[in-house]
């Protein structure tokens, strides 16, 4: 099986702070993967390096098999490749169709089908009752689905998730589960999610990959990954580390 996204040997650097230390990991179509690290660990760095928010300064990244390090974002994000953001950006003063049509809009350009596709997202979504209200007024949970919605629309292949589930209560933290849960079995729609809540990771995830102060430490299946003594020695003086309460 060839990997979907395959990041090779990728670094970058903020000033001095090598912030993501030639980093490499395949991602299989169909998957879910999982990076997880302490605090300032260099996951956002490694999404946003994914995603063409930055150029890396060594390796390379293929989506598919073609190279897309240096394309834009917006060029990554037409070849399939969706992300969603650490802290929740929809446009605030839209209504939640409005959110999900941008997205959608980015490959139907007639209204009516694009209009089309965005309702099937929100429903799935269990966001069609909300349709009409404003972003800004949404719950914290409703904001975190529109973001997921949002970038559903795209008709992504491969969706990246920044921390979708921090900041939710278990029940909601379950719920959300349960949606990607569906779209990667039932719309085979691959997944790799930055994520601290263990047991949202536990419940999806095929693969973990675990970095610490920019570098790779571990990567496997998620019962080996959660006993390696160098990925909890990894967490140890963290006010919350999660990965040794499951231990
Ligand atoms: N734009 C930037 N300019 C300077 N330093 C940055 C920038 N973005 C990230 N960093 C630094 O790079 C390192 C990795 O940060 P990053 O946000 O990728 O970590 P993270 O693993 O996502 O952390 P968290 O779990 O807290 O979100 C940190 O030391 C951070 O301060």
């Amino acid at each position: 099986m060839s990997a979907l996204l395959s990041v090779q040997g990728v670094a970058k650097r903020f000033r001095g702070l090598l912030a993501v230390d030639h980093v490499s990991l395949q991602v299989q179509e169909g998957s879910v993967f999982a990076v997880i690290g302490p605090n300032g660990a260099g996951k956002t760095t490694l999404f946003n390096l994914i995603a063409g928010v930055h150029k890396p300064e060594a390796g390379s990244i293929a989506f598919a098999g073609e190279r897309i390090d240096g394309l834009a974002p917006d060029a990554i994000c037409r070849r399939g490749l969706a992300r969603t953001f650490q802290i929740v950006r929809p446009f605030p003063h839209l209504s939640v169709m409005e959110n999900a049509l941008v997205g959608a809009l980015l490959h139907e350009p007639d209204i009516e089908a694009a209009r089309s596709a965005a309702a099937d997202v929100l429903r799935r979504l269990e966001l069609w009752d909300k349709r009409d209200q404003q972003a800004r007024s949404l719950t914290l949970p409703d904001r975190k689905r529109l973001e997921v919605a949002r970038a559903l629309c795209t008709r992504p292949r491969l969706l990246l998730l920044d921390e979708v589930m921090a900041g939710l209560r278990p029940t909601e933290t379950d719920r959300m589960v349960a949606v990607l849960k569906d779209l990667n079995r039932n719309e085979g729609v691959t997944i790799v999610l930055i994520e601290h809540v263990m047991r949202a990771v536990m419940a999806l995830a095929d693969t973990i990959h675990v970095l610490a102060h920019g570098a790779t430490i571990a990567e496997g299946a998620p019962e080996a990954v959660t006993r390696d003594p160098r990925v909890i020695e990894s967490y140890l003086g963290q006010a919350d580390h999660p990965v040794g309460a499951l231990g």
